[in-house]
């Protein structure tokens, strides 16, 4: 194979898989850290998934588009800054996913949310469905989905296709920690939906957990066990 047909297949795997971004800042390592530590109690769990998640979505947001508009300050006219372009919607996965619902708002105020009920049979691994409510016109906006933990990818794919069967089509997941295999899964059946991560971590245990994860983090967040 020529090196110009090497580039272009590894350009072409690239567009089929989609993007996975691991958002390594400082403050987000330091912090997802202390949430893994087995000693972390529900109180600080709790509160550091949600500003987690809001420097996740800070970090996500860098490419939202501008558009100028002219204001009036108390001194006179001048043409600035606003953002332009889709709505957001925030879409927790229940039960977990509401932790980092609270931080992402702080970031974006005005932002919609929509739930998405889950959960995975202990046995099979498989996600059930049993919730769904988003806010009008959910079609025309972008959706960010968040959930703590990205394990086979089985309930961010039904809660990605859920979105789309809406007409969803602007659609992107943010995740505390992520599985290769989870990872894998959600590039290949939705290649079209950006992946963020606050770490990829190194590997799907059979039991369904991530090692070395964090636990069970709806388990963690509410105080369920
Ligand atoms: O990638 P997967 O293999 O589908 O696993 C990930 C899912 O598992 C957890 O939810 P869980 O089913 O424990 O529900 P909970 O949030 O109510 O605890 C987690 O919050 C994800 O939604
Ligand atoms: O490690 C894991 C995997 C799935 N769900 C969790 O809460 N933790
Ligand atoms: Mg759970």
């Amino acid at each position: 194979m020529s090196a110009k047909i090497i580039v272009g297949y590894i350009f072409l795997q690239e567009e089929i898989m989609g993007k996975f971004t691991v958002l390594n800042h400082p403050l987000i390592q330091h912090k997802l850290t202390i949430i893994r530590k087995k000693t972390t109690g529900t109180n600080e769990f709790r509160q550091i998934v949600g500003e987690i998640g809001g420097l996740m979505v800070y970090e996500m947001t860098r490419d939202l588009p501008l558009k100028n508009v002219e204001i009036e300050t108390p001194i006179g006219k001048t043409v600035q800054k606003e953002l332009a372009g889709k709505k957001l919607v925030v879409v927790p996965i229940l039960r977990a996913g509401l932790g980092m619902v609270e931080g992402v708002l702080q970031m974006i105020p005005s932002a919609k949310v929509g739930h998405i009920g889950m959960y995975r049979d202990e046995e099979t691994l498989k996600p059930h469905e049993y919730f769904f409510k988003m806010p009008p016109e959910v079609e025309q906006r972008q959706c960010i989905i968040v959930d703590p933990m990205l394990a086979t990818g089985g309930s961010a794919n039904l809660a990605i296709g859920a979105l789309k069967k809406r007409g969803v089509t602007d659609i992107k997941l943010a995740v505390l920690v992520a599985a290769p295999d989870g990872v894998k899964a959600v590039q290949k059946e939705n290649p079209d939906v950006d992946i963020y991560a606050a770490a990829e971590d190194e590997k799907l245990m059979s039991n369904g957990y991530i090692f070395p994860g964090l636990g069970d983090a709806g388990d963690r967040l509410f105080g369920t066990k």
